[in-house]
């Protein structure tokens, strides 16, 4: 039976990656998939990875109607055994049940990549629909680190590496490649629960790498770091 999964995270955990394996095991089968985007840091009609994969993809915006687009490509003779969703979070409710329809009448496989929660830890309006209707969820494996070596459950927006928790949802952007946090003016980090509240970014915790001294946690057991 055809599923809606969705695999969510924080940013740099590794969702294009995935999404982008799973099309290529599926097209070395030769199934034939139909893979959409919305907003994706590598420009309009992509879907890219941090670890250099790239590929084509529809790009799609608040009007598109996956459903319908389904059923004009299947009505015009077109084939599809699955379909990829990426930077899922910026879709609306109303585009996410349109992927169940995709599911449910069209016997077509979904899966969905986005992030869960947005700089203020809020869920996305598309991550939300997602998580309510999805068959699956599914948390990545790899684990996204925060600066102090727990693992990153929150994405953090910055200015400057100064985290900051006023402005619109949506800002298109990446994280951070430097120890100062400053790569062009908005920029994100990933953080843990702890250092997301207490607005503690690499930068302005003075961390330029990985420290086992940051973080007061010996003789606390692991699980309750
Ligand atoms: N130079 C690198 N070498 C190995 N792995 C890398 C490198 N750069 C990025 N990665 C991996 O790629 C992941 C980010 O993948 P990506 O698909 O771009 O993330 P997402 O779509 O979730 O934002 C990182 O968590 C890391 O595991
Ligand atoms: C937290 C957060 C992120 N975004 C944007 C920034 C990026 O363009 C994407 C996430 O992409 P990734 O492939 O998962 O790294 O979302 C945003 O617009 N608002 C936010 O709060």
């Amino acid at each position: 039976m055809a599923e809606l999964a969705f695999f969510s995270g924080t940013m740099d955990c590794g969702k294009s990656t995935l999404a982008l394996q799973i099309q290529h095991n599926r097209s070395a089968r030769g199934l034939l998939g139909m893979i959409f985007t919305r907003d994706d840091r590598a420009g309009a009609g992509r879907i890219s990875s941090r670890l250099g994969l790239v590929a084509e993809a529809t790009e799609t915006d608040e009007d598109f109607d996956f459903h319908a687009h389904l059923v004009r490509h299947l009505t015009a003779g077109g084939r599809v055994d699955y379909v990829i969703a990426d930077e899922a979070q910026f879709l609306s409710p109303t585009q996410v049940d349109q992927l169940a329809r995709v599911v449910d009448d069209l016997g077509i496989d979904v899966y969905a990549f986005g992030i869960t929660t947005d700089f203020r830890t809020r869920l996305f309006p598309g991550s939300q629909r997602l998580i309510e209707l999805a068959d699956r969820v599914e948390v990545l494996q790899v684990e996204a680190l925060c600066w102090c070596g727990a693992r990153a459950t929150h994405n953090a927006r910055t200015v400057g590496g100064r985290m900051v928790v006023e402005g619109a949802q949506v800002v298109v952007g990446d994280v951070a490649t430097g120890p100062d946090g400053a790569r062009g003016e908005v920029g994100y980090e990933v953080l843990c629960r702890r250092h997301h509240r207490r607005r503690l970014t690499a930068a302005t915790a003075g961390a330029g790498q990985l420290s086992p001294e940051v973080l007061p946690t010996e003789g606390v057991p692991r699980q309750q770091r």
